[in-house]
């Protein structure tokens, strides 16, 4: 069953064309990645499924909502079935962790605030943080910990999606391959489907089941990482060197 499916999508920056008919379908439980150059379009594809950015023609189903036809009603509730942590997505400094964790649940539920802490305590948990970690404020937590709130975060509101852009970037290799572990442990226990962008080579073989490769406008490849020594295509020859 597809979750997501992205069909003839063209997307255009003013006279700029950034995607021609992209096709994609990823399905219910995947750790689905999208690989491509720099600039290829990958952040803005990930921007796409999530509402945050228009795309110029073609259609985007996610969860079974058509994205080019949908309320405003069903693009909240939407929003409250997925879980994103983009790069740029940072914590809110001025709030504790546990406040950041918090955050979605004040603004989409109306529990009370004992259930609140609750569901921020078994979040906390969840991603490996002490609870003591959440009295912290984000300039006095590491990076690899910074990440693990920001996932504690976008796990909030129990998402059935979770969008990752570069999850690993910035981490020390002994962190991004504990964060790579802690993605799997989570996809396992909580039925995930997971979207990612990524560069890393390590953690696309680790985690990732299949992906897509936007080169050049197009998707030029799509499906396991076992195909990928028959592909010609420069950009996979080089970025994949080390493992072919
Ligand atoms: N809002 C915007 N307005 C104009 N151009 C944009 C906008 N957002 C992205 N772009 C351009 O679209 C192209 C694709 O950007 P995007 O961030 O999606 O690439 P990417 O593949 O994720 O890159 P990287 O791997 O370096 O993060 C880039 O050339 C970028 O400058």
């Amino acid at each position: 069953m597809s979750i997501i499916s992205v069909k003839n999508v063209e997307t255009k920056f003013g006279e700029r064309l950034i995607h021609e008919d992209l096709n994609l379908d990823i399905k219910k439980g995947d750790i689905y990645g999208l690989l491509g150059p720099s600039g290829c379009g990958k952040t803005t594809l990930l921007r796409e499924m999530v509402m945050l950015q228009k795309y110029s023609r073609g259609s985007i189903n996610v969860l079974g909502y058509d994205l080019n036809n949908i309320t405003h009603d069903q693009a909240q509730s939407l929003r409250r079935q997925w879980g994103v942590l983009f790069q740029a997505g940072a914590l809110f400094s001025s709030l504790s962790v546990a406040e950041n964790i918090a955050l979605g649940l004040e603004e989409y539920t109306d529990l009370d605030k004992k259930m609140i802490d609750e569901i921020v305590a078994f979040k906390i948990n969840l991603v490996g943080l002490k609870q003591s970690d959440g009295e912290l404020f984000p300039s006095q937590i590491s990076g690899g910990m910074k990440k693990k709130a920001a996932l504690a975060r976008a796990l909030a509101l129990d998402p059935k999606l979770l969008f990752l852009d570069e999850p690993t970037s910035g981490l020390d290799p002994i962190s991004a391959r504990d964060f790579d572990s802690l993605i799997l442990k989570l996809h396992e226990l909580l039925g995930l489907t997971i979207v990612m962008v990524s560069h890393d080579l390590k953690s696309i073989y680790d985690t990732l089941d299949k992906i897509a490769v936007i080169d050049n406008k197009k998707i030029i490849y799509e499906g396991s990482l076992d195909n990928i020594k028959n592909q010609k295509s420069e950009f996979i020859r080089t970025f994949f060197k080390a493992n072919l």
